[in-house]
C-alpha cells in the first residue's frame, strides 16, 4: 500500500461517521495543487546533479497551506501528497488558521556538503517562489531540514519578493525564529505521552519507553520523558538500535550527538547496540515511539510489537491492515495529527510573531504550546469515549468536521 493510500483509508474510516457523499469526499481528499520540479546544482568537484522536488498543497479552506520540507532518498510525489493531506487534518485538530501541505526533494544530504544543499536549498526556492508566501503556503522544517535551510530559503525568496520572515517557519532564533519551535514536536509528544499514559493507569517510572529516531523529534522527545522520569530504554538512529534496560544515559547520547561530525549515535559506547530494525521489536518496552520514517509497522512485523501504547511522533508509521491489528489487540495508538502537531502549532506562533514584529519569551510559547496540546488531546479522546472510535478516528472526526464546515463557510466551489 502506498503512503497517500494510507491516509485515504484512514479519512475514508472517519467519514463513514460523518455522513460525507462521495462527492465531497472526494474534493476533500484532492490537492488543490501538485507541483513537481527539477532541481540541478554544481556540485563541489563541478559536475552537475540533478534532483526532483515538490510541493504539494492539499487544502485551504482554513487559512494559508502549511507544512514542513523534507530532504530524504525516498521523497516522492505520493509521499508528499499524503503527508500535504495530514497536514490539513492536523491544522484543524489543533485549531490553527491554516489547511495543509508539504515539500520536499528526493535526495539524501548526508551525500551532500554543507555548501552543497545550501545550493540546492536555493535552486528549489528558484522553482517554487511564486507558489509560497506568508498568506498563501508557508514551509517548515522535517526530515532532513533544518533551521540553515530555513534561512536559505527565506534568503533567497526574500530576493524575489522582499522582506518577510513569515514566509517560513522554524527559522534560527536570531533570524526571526521562535524560541522553542527547535524542541516543539518533541515536547508536544512528551506532553501527550505523558497525559495519556497516567490516563491509562501507568506510572511514569515504571513505564518503559522506546524512541525510533534520535533526530529533532526523537531527541526532545527523549529528553522530555528523561526529565519527566521515564526511563528510556532504547533510542535508534541510522547508525543502530542503542539499548539499556536500566533506562538510556540521554544527557550522554545528546552530547555524544552534538560531537559527532554528523550528528550521529555512532561510536557511544556506553550501552548495548543493537541491530537498527531491532527497536520496534523489543518486548521490555510499554512505549514506542517511532520519530523517524514513515510505513515502519506493517503486516509484516506487527505480531512482534510488544508496547502496549504506540505515540505517533512520525507521520504515518502505521498502516492501516497493521494498525487494525494493534487496535484488535488493546494497543493504544495516540495518531501522528495529534501527537506531533507541537511542531506545526510552535510554528503558528512564530508566524504571529513575525507578523506582530514582537518576539514572545520561551516560557509563553512552552505555556501556549501546553495549553494548544491538552486542549486538542481532550477534544480527541472525549470524541473517542463518546462515539466508541479510536484515537485515530477520532482525531480524523475532528478535523474533517472543522476543515468541511469552512468549506461549507466559504461555498464549496471556492
Ligand atoms: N521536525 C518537525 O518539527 C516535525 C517532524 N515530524 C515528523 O517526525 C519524524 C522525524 O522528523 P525529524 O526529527 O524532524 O527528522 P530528522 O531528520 O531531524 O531526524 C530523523 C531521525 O530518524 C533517523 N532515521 C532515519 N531512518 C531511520 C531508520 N530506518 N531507523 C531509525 N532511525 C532512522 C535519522 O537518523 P540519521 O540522522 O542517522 O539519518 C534521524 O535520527 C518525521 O516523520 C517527520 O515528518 C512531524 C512533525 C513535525
Ligand atoms: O511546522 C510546520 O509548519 C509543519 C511541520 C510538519 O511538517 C509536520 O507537522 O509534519
Amino acid at each position: 500500500m502506498k503512503a497517500f493510500e494510507a491516509t485515504q483509508y484512514y479519512f475514508d474510516t472517519a467519514a463513514e461517521h460523518l455522513n460525507i457523499n462521495a462527492e465531497l469526499r472526494q474534493m476533500l481528499l484532492t490537492p488543490r495543487r501538485e507541483v513537481q520540479v527539477r532541481v540541478t546544482i554544481e556540485r563541489d568537484n563541478g559536475h552537475l546533479a540533478n534532483f526532483v522536488g515538490f510541493r504539494v498543497q492539499h487544502d485551504n479552506h482554513r487559512g494559508p497551506m502549511k507544512g514542513g520540507l523534507r530532504f530524504h532518498p525516498d521523497v516522492d510525489l505520493d509521499e508528499t501528497r499524503a503527508l500535504a493531506s495530514l497536514m490539513t487534518w492536523k491544522t484543524a485538530v489543533v485549531d490553527l488558521p491554516y489547511g495543509g501541505a508539504k515539500g520536499g526533494i528526493g535526495v539524501d544530504p548526508s551525500e551532500l556538503s554543507l555548501r552543497e544543499i545550501e545550493k540546492l536549498t536555493r535552486a528549489f526556492v528558484d522553482q517554487i517562489h511564486e507558489l509560497v508566501g506568508p498568506d498563501t503556503d508557508i514551509p517548515a522544517p522535517d526530515m532532513g531540514t533544518d533551521h540553515r535551510v530555513m534561512s536559505w530559503f527565506r534568503n533567497q525568496w526574500e530576493k524575489y519578493h522582499g522582506f518577510n520572515p513569515a514566509v517560513i517557519t522554524g527559522k534560527p532564533v536570531e533570524e526571526y525564529g521562535a524560541k522553542g519551535r527547535e524542541e516543539a514536536t518533541g515536547r508536544g509528544v512528551g506532553t501527550l505521552t505523558v497525559k495519556l499514559t497516567k490516563r491509562l493507569g501507568y506510572r511514569a517510572e515504571q513505564t518503559r519507553v522506546a524512541i525510533q529516531g534520535f533526530g529533532n523529534v526523537g531527541s526532545h522527545a527523549a529528553k522530555f520523558l528523561t526529565e519527566a522520569q521515564f526511563p528510556v530504554v532504547a533510542v535508534s538512529d541510522i547508525s543502530g538500535t542503542y539499548y539499556d534496560p536500566n533506562g538510556l544515559k540521554i544527557g550522554e547520547l545528546l552530547r555524544h550527538k552534538l560531537e559527532h561530525p554528523r550528528g550521529l549515535l555512532e561510536g557511544y559506547t556506553g550501552c548495548q547496540i543493537l541491530p537498527l530494525g531491532d527497536l520496534i521489536t523489543l518486548n521490555d518496552v510499554d512505549v514506542l515511539i517511532p520519530a523517524a520514517l514513515g510505513g515502519v509497522i506493517t503486516e509484516k512485523n506487527v505480531d512482534d510489537i510488544h508496547a502496549k501504547v504506540i505515540i505517533e511522533a512520525a507521520n504515518g508509521p502505521i498502516y492501516p491492515s497493521a494498525d487494525e491489528e494493534l487496535h484488535n489487540k488493546g494497543v493504544t495508538i495516540l495518531p501522528d495529527i495529534l501527537a506531533n502537531a507541537g511542531g506545526v502549532t510552535v510554528s503558528y506562533f512564530e508566524w504571529v510573531q513575525n507578523r506582530q514584529h514582537y518576539r514572545w519569551p520561551l516560557d509563553r510559547v512552552r505555556g501556549e504550546l501546553d495549553r494548544t496540546m491538552n486542549d486538542a488531546f481532550e477534544n480527541v479522546w472525549q470524541t473517542s469515549q463518546q462515539r466508541k472510535v479510536s484515537l485515530r478516528t477520532a482525531a480524523y472526526i475532528i478535523g474533517i468536521t472543522r476543515v468541511r464546515r469552512a468549506a461549507e463557510l466559504a461555498g464549496l466551489t471556492s
